[in-house]
């Protein structure tokens, strides 16, 4: 809903509304796709989106200085299903943690970075893996990046499929979206912590 977002410029809202339409049809095929390659049938999670919500984040990390001393945005997971960040000018920020240390994600001009978000390491029962990353900032430069995060529909349950899990136990709880996102917003942004208390076991 564009109405919370500053209406000056004038074209802001319906350049906004537009952006965010046309990167749910790619997360939309993309979701399709990565069903496809587990296996499961197409529609298997992107039919979960069908009334899925959408949020959108636009962030700006001022230069600092004292680059090193700082971070733009601590480490975390997303707890969405998946997010289509833009790195919107030159300036290296966003890294994931990779192997214990942090991997600069170098921006590339007109392209997404795809980060996998903890609802899909559920849905999966761990096959594919949330990412961890951070963003630090610059001493000199400001960095702008938008981030879209693609949620499913508000009645959908958040738990292992059943396609996915076949004989194995499932590695995590099943929760309504809405108990899924008070527990993620009562848990501090540290890591994947919040994942965590999703676990079983
Ligand atoms: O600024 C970035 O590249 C990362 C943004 C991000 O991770 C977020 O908004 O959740
Ligand atoms: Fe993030």
């Amino acid at each position: 809903n564009t109405k919370f977002w500053p209406d000056q410029p004038a074209t802001f809202r319906s350049a906004l509304d537009r952006y965010s339409g046309a990167v749910k049809d790619v997360s939309d095929s993309l979701l399709a796709t990565m069903a496809k390659n587990l296996g499961l049938k197409r529609e298997a999670i992107a039919d979960k989106c069908i009334r899925g919500m959408q949020k959108v984040r636009i962030n700006y990390y001022p230069p600092c200085a004292q680059a090193e001393k700082v971070v733009g945005l601590s480490p975390h997971s997303d707890a969405n299903l998946l997010t289509l960040v833009l790195q919107v000018n030159h300036v290296q920020g966003l890294q994931i943690k990779r192997n214990g240390s942090w991997l600069p994600v170098k921006p590339v001009s007109g392209a997404f970075v795809v980060n996998i978000g903890d609802m899909f390491e559920v849905l999966t029962n761990g096959r594919y893996r949330s990412i961890e990353h951070r963003a630090v900032v610059h001493p000199k430069e400001e960095r702008l990046s938008i981030a879209a995060f693609q949620f499913p529909n508000i009645d959908t349950m958040i738990g292992p499929l059943k396609e996915m899990t076949g004989h194995e136990d499932d590695a995590y709880k099943t929760l309504d979206l809405e108990s899924f996102m008070k527990i993620f917003f009562a848990t501090k942004l540290e890591g994947k912590n919040f994942l965590e208390q999703m676990k079983l076991n």
